[in-house]
């Protein structure tokens, strides 16, 4: 690390207010690279009290690592590129990646490059037990999708990657899926290439969620390459009693979710605290607002407390087509389980007969406020029933899955010894892990001196994440119907009033 940071401090990055003292690391003035980990492993600590809005990191354009600055210091790469033109901006730095790895030591960014993580957690990188350990419709097929197009996108690049005359192991299904995760979680965005770029030092930063913040933040914009689907609102749902606040919401949500960008006049990636920063704590940048899911399509991680979590339901196609006032993808369930303000809206519309749709109800759902307690009470009991049902028809319940996770963790802990009952104990998605990779002996084993194989230890981890995520969605679920209850014996209450 010591060998990365003074080569990144030779080509000028810095995280000092004045970068024209040589130095023998590019840190040590803002920030460290420290280990998190509950959140995120490596990344980057204040070594002072760092004021929002103040610049933190400047990565000079001269040790990015885009496609115009490896095609610039390579012909032979450049020329194949020119052949190649149908591929995608993002398929081509891909291969730039696999073609400067392949150079070895002889490579500009060898210092930078044998710093990326081996492994990565991205969906794509799922094999069939940790995609099927998702369980949930949704997600599984988001897998799929992500696995298909990192297969069709590799072999469109084969032509290239041939012509390059790479080496097979850089050729290989296995190098492509490294090479396009590190491209997906890791590339900053770039004005003039779509792909973006690998921004040495500065990709060592952790994500944080755009929270409460994020609206009112004054640094510059935020950076991360993958796009950001932005959120109809974290936080409407406590609006739903005034349409135009909604609107507000949304549009301040979706002004400033950024902490950086390069800066034409600096020719250099400029990097800014997001909030006030105290010594020890970890500098966290804003990739974008992303579900739990989209986290892990994107960046091979999900967050247990994710403001910007949504828990999407099976709904009848009718609702669907009542919904035309709210896109599809704004009927879900927030995290805490409060149903969001157009899935609220939807049925409350859904459930009342056609006949009575006046002016004066229609008026009633756009502003969000309830059509009568009767209808409230449906709207209510619907929403408790349809996640009830998601529930018992998924493989397995909250208890169990935590239960799971509990004998991941223990499998996982080297100083555990599990005894011949707890092992016996185990339930059938337990014992199929096992089976598959082959370790009822070694678990057994007391300080289980046996170490698991690489690929088993990839595996577990992506099984783990499998779970906390489907656990995730169940607890929210679980929650809603918590809250329908809630409002369904305060609604009863009213109407026995009435
Ligand atoms: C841009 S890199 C950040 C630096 C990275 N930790 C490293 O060691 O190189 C993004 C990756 O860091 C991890 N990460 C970032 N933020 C995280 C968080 N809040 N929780 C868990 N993992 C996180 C994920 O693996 C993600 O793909």
């Amino acid at each position: 690390m010591e060998t990365f940071l003074r080569w990144a401090a030779e080509l000028g990055v810095s995280d000092s207010i004045d970068s024209s003292r040589s130095r023998d690391s590019c840190l040590g003035d803002s920030l460290s690279v420290a280990d998190f980990p509950l959140a995120g492993g490596r990344g980057l600590g204040a070594v002072r009290e760092l004021r929002k809005g103040e610049l933190v990191l400047k990565v000079p354009r001269n040790a990015l690592m885009n496609t115009e600055s490896m095609v610039a210091k390579d012909e032979k790469l450049r020329n194949a590129i020119n052949l190649h033109g149908s591929l995608s901006s993002t398929q081509i730095l891909s291969v730039c990646l696999l073609y400067e790895m392949s150079k070895g030591k002889n490579s500009f960014w060898y210092p930078y490059l044998v710093h990326l993580p081996r492994d990565y957690d991205l969906l794509a990188t799922f094999g069939e037990f940790e995609k099927k350990a998702l369980q949930v419709e949704d997600a599984v097929w988001a897998t799929e999708k992500a696995i298909a197009k990192s297969q069709s996108e590799w072999k469109e690049a084969g032509a290239l990657m041939k012509e390059l005359d790479l080496k097979p192991k850089f050729q290989s299904f296995q190098a492509w899926l490294w090479a396009s995760a590190t491209i997906s979680s890791r590339t900053l965005h770039i004005p003039w290439d779509s792909a973006g770029c690998l921004c040495p030092v500065a990709d060592l930063f952790n994500y944080d969620a755009p929270g409460d913040d994020s609206n009112t933040s004054e640094g510059p914009e935020s950076v991360m390459q993958t796009s950001s689907p932005l959120a109809i609102s974290t936080n409407n749902h406590e609006c739903l009693d005034n349409a135009e606040e909604v609107v507000l919401v949304v549009e301040t949500h979706s002004e400033r979710l950024t902490d950086g960008g390069f800066d034409e006049d600096a020719n250099a990636y400029c990097l800014y605290a997001r909030r006030n920063y105290q010594l020890g704590d970890q500098v966290l940048l804003c990739y974008g607002t992303y579900t739990n899911l989209e986290l892990l399509e994107h960046y091979g991680f999900m967050l247990e407390d994710n403001s910007n979590d949504k828990v999407f339901i099976p709904l009848e196609t009718s609702v669907y087509s009542l919904a035309s006032s709210w896109p599809k993808d704004s009927l879900y369930i927030h995290q805490d389980g409060k149903p969001s303000f157009a899935l609220v809206s939807t049925l409350r519309l859904w459930l009342i007969p056609q006949s009575q749709r006046d002016k004066s109800v229609m008026r009633h759902v756009y502003a969000g406020s309830q059509i009568s307690v009767k209808n409230e009470i449906l709207v209510m009991k619907w929403i408790s029933e349809k996640c009830g049902s998601v529930l018992r028809d998924l493989p397995t319940s909250v208890l169990e899955d935590t239960v799971i996770l509990d004998n991941i963790h223990s499998i996982q802990d080297p100083e555990l010894h599990l005894e011949q009952e707890e092992r016996e104990a185990f339930g059938s998605e337990v014992q199929t892990f096992l089976n598959v990779n082959d370790l009822w002996d070694v678990i057994g084993f007391s300080g289980k001196d046996v170490e698991f194989s690489r690929k088993t230890n990839r595996m577990m981890c992506k099984w783990r994440l499998s779970v906390q995520w489907r656990l995730r969605y169940k607890r929210t679920l679980a929650d809603c119907i918590s809250y329908c209850n809630e409002n369904l014996n305060h609604l009863s209450a009213t109407t026995k009033w009435d």
